[in-house]
């Protein structure tokens, strides 16, 4: 069997802030079903790459390939609608609509292409079933009726999940998911993109400090420092590195 070819790839990718350089000759692919994990110390240039993927910034240099396809000029949502997802991109689409409303209004985005092929009313069922399956999905069927904004903050941050899972992207990419999140609330998040991961479709870029977290979800790691990719590979082999524990994550490798 022939390899698949990555579904995203970055080549060279950089970007300056003045005389700065954030993102620095970055070239990395990344596989379908899999999970990756970002990490490096403050300031490395983690969300800065992750803004060069999305859309949020443009490269100063080099490229972003999505499914074969150049997207580096492309702007957020036709980033969208090719398949990158991000998920604080979705905070409180409408936060005085209840939480139903919400991933409907996501799900029917999503399915807007088809709108002359179905009946209004098939459709509307069809969306508020889709609404219903996703709300299961991260266990946030109870609150459906409860409006956005008035969600405690835990479940602010499930009803993100779900709208990204509505958006049904073929890469999705969490910055800090669990970050601000109370004890009991950091495993609910932990499951979740767990069961993400474990749809083979899914291709997910996860930047995170804390080792647990990464541990227990990441194929892959790669470092950023300086904004350059300084090195890539299994988990335990990448957190074992002297240069990780001692440079990147400040610990040794007892402590990590
Ligand atoms: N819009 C901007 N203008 C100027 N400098 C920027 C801009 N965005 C990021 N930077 C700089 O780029 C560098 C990388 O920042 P970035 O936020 O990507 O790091 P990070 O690895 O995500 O850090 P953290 O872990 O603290 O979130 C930093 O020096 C930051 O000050």
């Amino acid at each position: 069997m022939t390899k698949e070819h990555p579904i995203l790839e970055t080549e060279g990718l950089t970007i300056r802030f003045g005389g700065h350089v954030a993102v620095d000759q970055v070239s990395c692919a990344f596989d379908r079903g899999t999970l990756t994990a970002i990490v490096g110390p403050n300031g490395a240039g983690k969300t800065t790459y992750f803004n060069l993927i999305s859309g949020q910034l443009r490269a100063s240099g080099g490229t972003v390939i999505l499914n074969g396809e150049e997207i580096t000029r492309m702007s957020v949502p036709e980033r969208t609608k090719r398949g990158i997802g991000r998920a604080f991109q979705l905070t409180s689409l409408f936060p005085t609509l209840n939480v139903r409303e919400n991933v409907r209004l996501v799900a029917q985005a999503k399915a807007s292409k088809g709108f002359d092929m179905l009946s209004m009313a098939s459709r509307h069922v069809h969306l508020i079933e889709r609404a219903e399956h996703v709300l299961n999905e991260v266990r946030l069927i109870d609150q459906a009726d409860s409006v956005v904004s008035a969600l405690p903050h835990g479940d602010q941050r499930k009803l993100e999940v779900a709208l990204l899972i509505a958006l049904g992207p073929q890469v999705l990419m969490f910055d800090e998911p669990t970050a601000g999140m109370s004890v009991d609330e950091v495993p609910v998040i932990l499951e979740l993109i767990r069961k993400l991961k474990n749809d083979m479709d899914r291709t997910i870029l996860l930047v995170e400090h804390k080792m647990d977290v990464i541990r227990s979800l990441a194929d892959r790691i790669i470092v950023l420092h300086n904004g350059a990719l300084v090195a890539d590979g299994d988990p335990a082999e990448v957190i074992a590195l002297p240069v990780v524990q001692e440079a990147y994550l400040g610990k040794t490798p007892e402590a990590a």
